[in-house]
Parts: C-alpha cells; structure tokens; sequence
C-alpha cells in the first residue's frame, strides 16, 4: 500500500495509462471508482484459493469461504458502525438495496392518502421506486425542493414532511451537486411524524466518514464499486427490528428455515433478505476495499477531496463561460462538480475533454427532476477520489480552456 494518501495513485494499475497520447486524468469517480491492487488481488486469490458456496457446505474450502464472506459482513459493519453484523444484508449494489426497502417495507406500510417525501436531487433509482410505489397505492410523492444556492430547502423540508408521511428517502451526498444533505436533521424531523427515513449512501459512504447510529437513519443503502469494490456487490442497512417485521425481497435458497408443499418459514436476518447464491467474491472484495479505507482514514479521504474541490472551483468558476451547478461554498461541495460550457452541448465537451485524456461524464446522471429544477437538459460532471491530484485538476481546466480555444475557432 502506498506510504500515503498523496502516493495512493500508485496503487491502482489502470490510472498509468495515456488516453489520446495524453496522460489520464480519470474525474468520473461517481460514476465508478477505480480498483486498488489490493482489491483486484484479493478477488483473485479467493477464485485461486478459496472459492466454493458459502453457509451450507462442511467442507474445508466452504468453511473458509464462509469464514470470509461473513468477516466481509463484520468489516461493514463496524465502518459504518451498525449496532449488529445481522443488519448488514448484501445486495447487488445501491438501486437493489432501495428497490428493497421499497418493495417490502414500502409494500407493506404504504396505504392510500400516504405521503412518501424525497427530495428533488435524488438519483432516479432514489426516486422512481418511491414514484411507482406511490402510483400503486393511491399515496402521494412530495418532493424537497432547493434553496437558490443548490442546497436542501430545509424550512420546505419541514412543510412538505407531515403526520401523513410514512417514508422520507434522501440522499446523504447528490451524485451531481456535491451537496451533503443533512440527513441527522432529516432523520430527527421524520421521526417526529412517525416516518422511517431512508439513506442513500452511494455519494456519501466512499468519499466520508459515515455512522449509521448517530444519524438515526431506519435504512441505508449503497454501493459497491463506487468504493474501489466489484460491481455487483452493494449494502443496504437497516435496523434489527425492522428488517425483522419486513417480508422476504425475494425467494428460494439460503433464506428460508423450512419448506413444506403447501408452507415455508424463512431464516432470520440478514439470510432472509439474501435470496440465492450471493456475490460472495464480491462481498469478500468489498472487505478488502474497507480496510483500504479504514488504513487511509476516512477522515483524511474527505480532507484529501476537500483541498481538490477548493483548489479547483475558484479556477472553475473564474472562467466566464462556464456556469458551475450546486452550492458556491466550496466546503458544501463534496468531490462532484457539474458544469456547463457557454452553449456547448455537455456530450461535446466530454468528447473534447477525453481528447486531452481527461474522463469526465456528460448527461442527466439518471437525475432528469433535478436536471429540470436547474432548468437544464444535462450537464458535464467531473467527480474526485482521494487518488485524484491537483495535477488532475490542471489537466482538467487546461483541457477547458482548449476546448473552448477548439470552438471558438482558435480564439479564446
Ligand atoms: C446518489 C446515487 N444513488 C444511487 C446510485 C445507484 O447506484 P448503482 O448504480 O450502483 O446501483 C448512484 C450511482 N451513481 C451513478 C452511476 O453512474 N453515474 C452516477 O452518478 C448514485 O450516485
């Protein structure tokens, strides 16, 4: 592992490369982080050492398999700092664990005249779960609308949850404002009505230190691979009592006690909500990806992305033709920054942008509400990780200004 978190590139193979002859500049980590040797080893080991099915076998390699898989679940727990390893149930990846909640908790305490409230930043697999759900209840969807400076419109917040919410669903960090929402105060006003609240960690659990406990949150899900992981392997929290009054997600084997022709009683958590062979490598990756983490500390993680994002905005928004989206203060603004380009269409200063090496992503970032509420149809988003540089944040304002050099016909 790299002597430290400045040298932390060193770890991750795939950024020594050159992209059009130019050296790689990747700003797409909200869209997917990069894969330490650490984790890719790992994944490797286990196929070339220990890979069988994990909880029914009593053979060696399943026993060791098990043990793993399952100190994967503790690893989580304690990075999260869930109450119990049984509240950590493994999904494949964020949009799982939310289509969960909603299809069982959801399912089960929804009725008509229910009010369901999200807020309008959330990412679409935040939102239409919440959406369909409230269609095929006769419930009500209500959003949490922005202040004018791209953060969470608490006063609307507390109008728009009421004694007739049962869900609140927020996420912690916005995948293209960079806003950190506070979610503890969320929580507090959710409870106060009755509602549970839902966390979506995807933004928020990679890039800062996140306590599950002291948020009070009911649930929280999030992913995998936005967090050095596999794809295909993700966590959704929820509290003991909760998960246990909730139905089964999905069924078949692992998650059942006993079956009968006509009847099945089901494990207890987190079996219940794991249906089936799971992810396994996957899980185990994951592990190895939070102890990566926990080594750094994720304390220094968020400070690391914090000097990027204050070195790199005032440089951003000091160029006249761009128009930056999200909170002006650079403190609110975690590691994502979208922006527009004078009359440029995002997908072209991407494309222009990967020709200088620089990975950017162009689009709605599966928030079309939110792209809507800043009154536009996409945006361009670069997004930081801890291996990032402010060598990375050069490349990307120098191949801005060329682009713009590039159509403006070489006037800039
Ligand atoms: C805030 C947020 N919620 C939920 C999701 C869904 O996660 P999965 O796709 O892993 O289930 C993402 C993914 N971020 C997307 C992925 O691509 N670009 C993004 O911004 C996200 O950023």
């Amino acid at each position: 592992m790299a002597n430290s978190i400045n040298d932390s590139y060193q770890d991750f193979p795939i950024l020594d490369q050159k992209v059009n002859g130019e050296r790689l500049a990747y700003l797409d980590n909200a869209a997917t982080a990069q894969k330490p040797q650490q984790v890719i080893d790992s994944l490797v080991h286990f196929y070339e050492h220990d890979n069988a099915n994990v909880h029914r076998g009593v053979h060696t390699l399943a026993e060791r398999a098990t043990e793993q898989y399952e100190a994967a679940r503790t690893k989580v727990q304690h990075f999260i700092n869930a109450k119990n390893h049984n509240e950590i149930i493994f999904t494949k990846g964020c949009t799982d664990g939310l289509n969960l909640v909603a299809a069982t908790y959801g399912e089960q305490n929804i009725h008509e005249g229910d009010e369901i409230v999200i807020t309008i930043m959330e990412h679409h697999s935040n939102l239409i779960p919440w959406q369909q759900l409230a269609i095929k209840k006769h419930a009500t969807l209500k959003y949490i609308e922005l202040t004018p400076e791209g953060t969470l419109d608490m006063e609307d917040a507390k109008r728009k949850i009421t004694d007739r919410t049962k869900i609140v669903s927020v996420a912690h960090a916005s995948n293209v404002l960079g806003t950190v929402n506070p979610l503890k105060e969320l929580a507090k006003i959710a409870h106060e009505h009755g509602a549970v609240i839902v966390g979506d960690g995807a933004q928020s659990v990679p890039h800062m230190p996140v306590d599950v406990q002291d948020l009070d949150v009911d649930f929280y899900a999030f992913s995998g691979h936005k967090m050095m992981s596999p794809t295909g392997i993700g966590v959704l929290y929820g509290k003991a009592d909760l998960l246990r009054a909730m139905p089964p997600y999905q069924y078949g084997g692992e998650m059942i006690n006993t079956v009968h022709r006509d009847e099945t009683t089901f494990a207890d958590i987190p079996f219940k909500f794991e249906a089936g062979t799971q992810n396994i490598a996957g899980a185990i990756a994951l592990g190895t990806a939070v102890d990566y983490l926990e080594e750094i500390g994720m304390e220094n993680v968020e400070k690391k992305e914090q000097e990027i994002v204050d070195y790199v905005l005032p440089k951003l928004e000091a160029l006249p033709y761009i128009t930056v989206y999200g909170p002006q203060d650079p403190a609110q603004h975690t590691g994502v920054i979208a922006f527009n380009m004078d009359n440029l269409h995002p997908h072209d200063v991407a494309t222009a942008l990967d020709a200088e090496g620089v990975a950017v992503r162009a689009g709605h970032h599966c928030a079309q509400p939110l792209m809507e509420a800043l009154g536009v149809s996409a945006t361009t988003r670069a997004s930081f990780y801890f291996y990032n540089s402010k060598k990375d944040a050069d490349q990307l304002i120098n191949a801005i200004k060329a682009t713009k050099e590039f159509f403006n016909g070489g006037t800039i």
